[in-house]
């Protein structure tokens, strides 16, 4: 029977044996590594790969799978936006301002250091020294040391700018790499040197009320997009983990704040999430608790039932690419961890060899993105509802006399216009207030063309406010935006950890046991040996497997029959076709299952519809055993 992944995934992945897999079989590779390598280079190609043949299969075969989980079973409207952008969306946006990372510098060697990874790796290696003696000269640290270590790891992400500080001047903590003091931590923003997105989102925001078009104006609904951003990371030495170039899936789902129930919620109710909230890191723990999301909807673990369905469907996508359960983890963002106007953030965290990697980023954004874009533009980014009855309301209105506007503002006209289109009912009461006190109400506006102003008095002679009642029949609201992000690089190499594992009575050969619809190849053919007759009977084979839809290799080289499987489980490929002498008599050929190394013979056309059925997901591997001849006796090695 073929190994089931928690008995496969039992040891720690010892990384710079399991990466240079990865890179012999040209998974990835360093981008520019000639370049890099020649005497005059000068330039940093760090956090910068190329994906080789296996591993941009893979990627599309995850992006296969996302997108038929989320676009299409959940009716998404997908998008395709240019990365490109200008400046002034992503500072309306916040990203210029705010997209700040913690960066110290070693003033002697010139490195930057993120200061969060920095104080992390410091503790987390004297922890790893001190407690279990790894160096002979390192003090083993008593119990105080090692719960306040503790503490402050499983709080790393709660700290700002002067809390870094404080951490690396009371704990001496140093570049590890030269032993220098580094300066103080000081704000990096990620993005400004790219002038690039940092994710897909703001093309998805814009097109929000084409996109609500689209769908008829009917609420909730999501859109989704899968695109390359860019990151100025500080200091990349995570492999494929942190890089400066990455595939992000994103989706934004827009629903009304004041119902944010989920018509689909009772599908993954039941589902039980292993979970680190606010509460258990505050007070230390880094072991998740498993509730429902029922449970954690209703007792406000988490935030609202849509946030609580991505969650769900989150878990589910990532146990179908194949992630181990028992390596994955939801944790909450902690309150000053996230934006001002974010509700609520959890972080899907996969265990890797580098620790807890956020892969998978869901946060409730509530109306801050489609707002900020719509006051800047003017243009109404707003769902109109009809009401069940007509309602009463008193409403304040601004009125702005052209006739004078126009000759005393000149150009920033428009714009002062469309900032006091803008306006929410509380901000016009308080004008009102104000014009009627003073004469003069201040409006706040966007900087106008003298570089300089962002604040413009309007006399009675250029504003009126009145307060009307009106008749609604209608009601306007700006929706709610709930985010899940996907890495799609961090799932693929955290996935790849998660499936690796070596024979045990031969550690030199590896395995990824990645699931068949999943691997880069499906089938590997193998004629049994160089004998010319054979040779044809593997390529017909592969033309067949092909017509069926099924991507395969064939491998006619003349090493060994072990050493060819070998090879390809290396690259996650499921099955092996062997053709011999009893292929040319009758036809029949032999099929290999990878994790189990069992052979099953059978013709030739009900092999390619097993593997077929397999790699559809229709089919077991113990249905196939069951249905075909299993071959006995034989040890892949000795079959030449
Ligand atoms: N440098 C990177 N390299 C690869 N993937 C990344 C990188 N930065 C972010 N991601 C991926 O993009 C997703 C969304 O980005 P988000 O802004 O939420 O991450 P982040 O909080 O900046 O990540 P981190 O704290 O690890 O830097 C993350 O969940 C992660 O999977």
């Amino acid at each position: 029977m073929a190994p089931t992944l928690s008995t496969l995934n039992g040891d720690q992945v010892d990384r710079s044996v399991f990466e240079a897999v990865l890179k012999r079989r040209l998974f990835f590779t360093e981008a520019f590594e000639i370049y890099r390598l020649s005497p005059d280079y000068k330039g940093d190609n760090r956090g910068l790969f190329d994906y080789g043949p296996p591993g941009c299969a893979l990627l599309a075969n995850i992006v296969d799978v996302w997108r038929t989980h989320f676009v299409l079973e959940e009716n998404m409207l997908e998008v395709d936006c240019t990365v490109i952008t200008p400046a002034q969306v992503l500072k309306t946006s916040g990203h210029v301002d705010k997209f700040a990372d913690w960066m110290c510098k070693d003033p002697v060697k010139g490195d930057y250091l993120r200061a969060d990874h920095l104080v992390e790796n410091v503790l987390k290696a004297r922890l790893e020294r001190g407690t279990k003696g790894l160096l002979k000269d390192s003090p083993r640290l008593d119990e105080a040391t090692i719960a306040e270590y503790n503490g402050i790891l499983a709080r790393i992400d709660n700290y700002d700018g002067d809390g870094l500080a404080e951490l690396i001047k009371q704990h001496d903590i140093r570049n590890p790499e030269t032993n220098n003091e580094v300066l103080p931590p000081i704000p990096f923003n990620l993005i400004r040197a790219c002038l690039s997105p940092p994710g897909t989102a703001q093309g998805q925001f814009l097109n929000f009320k084409k996109l609500l078009d689209c769908n008829q104006g009917v609420m909730p609904f999501a859109s989704a997009s899968i695109g390359k951003c860019y990151r100025n990371e500080i200091s990349p030495r995570s492999g494929l983990l942190r890089v400066r170039e990455f595939l992000l899936a994103e989706i934004e789902h827009y629903v009304d704040p004041e119902n944010k129930q989920h018509e689909r919620f009772s599908e993954v109710s039941g589902l039980s999430l292993p979970l680190l909230d606010r509460e258990m890191q505050l007070s230390g723990k880094t072991t998740p608790r498993t509730m429902t999301i029922k449970q954690a909807v209703e007792s406000s673990v988490i935030d609202n039932e849509t946030l609580g369905y991505f969650l769900g469907r989150v878990l589910l996508l990532l146990l179908k690419l194949g992630i181990d359960p028992t390596k994955l983890r939801f944790r909450q963002h902690m309150a000053n961890e996230m934006a001002h106007y974010a509700r609520d953030c959890w972080d899907a965290e996969l265990l890797t060899s580098y620790g807890w990697i956020e892969c998978v980023g869901c946060a409730d954004r509530s109306a801050y993105d489609l707002t900020v874009h719509s006051k800047h533009t003017g243009t109404p980014f707003v769902v109109r509802e009809a009401l069940p009855e007509p309602v009463k309301v008193d409403e304040w209105q601004a009125t702005l006399n052209k006739k004078l506007a126009g000759p005393r503002f000149k150009q920033d006209a428009k714009t002062i216009q469309t900032a006091l289109s803008a306006l929410d009912q509380p901000t016009l009461a308080t004008l009102s207030a104000q014009l009627t006190a003073t004469g003069t109400a201040t409006l706040t506006v966007p900087l106008l063309s003298d570089g300089t102003t962002t604040t413009v008095p309007l006399p009675r002679d250029l504003l009126t406010i009145t307060k009307s009642t009106r008749l609604l029949t209608t009601r306007t609201y700006t929706p709610s935006v709930i985010e899940p992000s996907f890495g799609i690089g961090r799932i693929l190499y955290s996935l790849l950890e998660h499936v690796y594992w070596s024979r045990p009575d031969d550690p030199a050969r590896a395995v990824l046991s990645l699931p068949a619809a999943l691997a880069p190849t499906k089938v590997l053919v193998v004629p049994l040996s160089a004998n010319a007759q054979l040779t044809p009977l593997a390529h017909r084979l592969a033309a067949r497997l092909r017509r069926a839809g099924i991507a395969s290799n064939v491998d006619a080289s003349s090493a060994g029959i072990g050493k060819r499987y070998a090879r390809n489980d290396e690259v996650g490929t499921p099955f092996g076709v062997t053709v011999d002498f009893e292929t040319l008599r009758d036809g029949s050929v032999t099929l290999r299952e990878r994790d189990s190394m069992v052979q099953v013979r059978g013709g030739e056309e009900e092999v390619v519809g097993a593997v077929r059925a397999l790699v559809e997901g229709v089919e077991t591997w113990e249905g196939v055993m069951a249905r075909l001849k299993v071959v006995v006796g034989k040890k892949e090695d000795e079959e030449e």
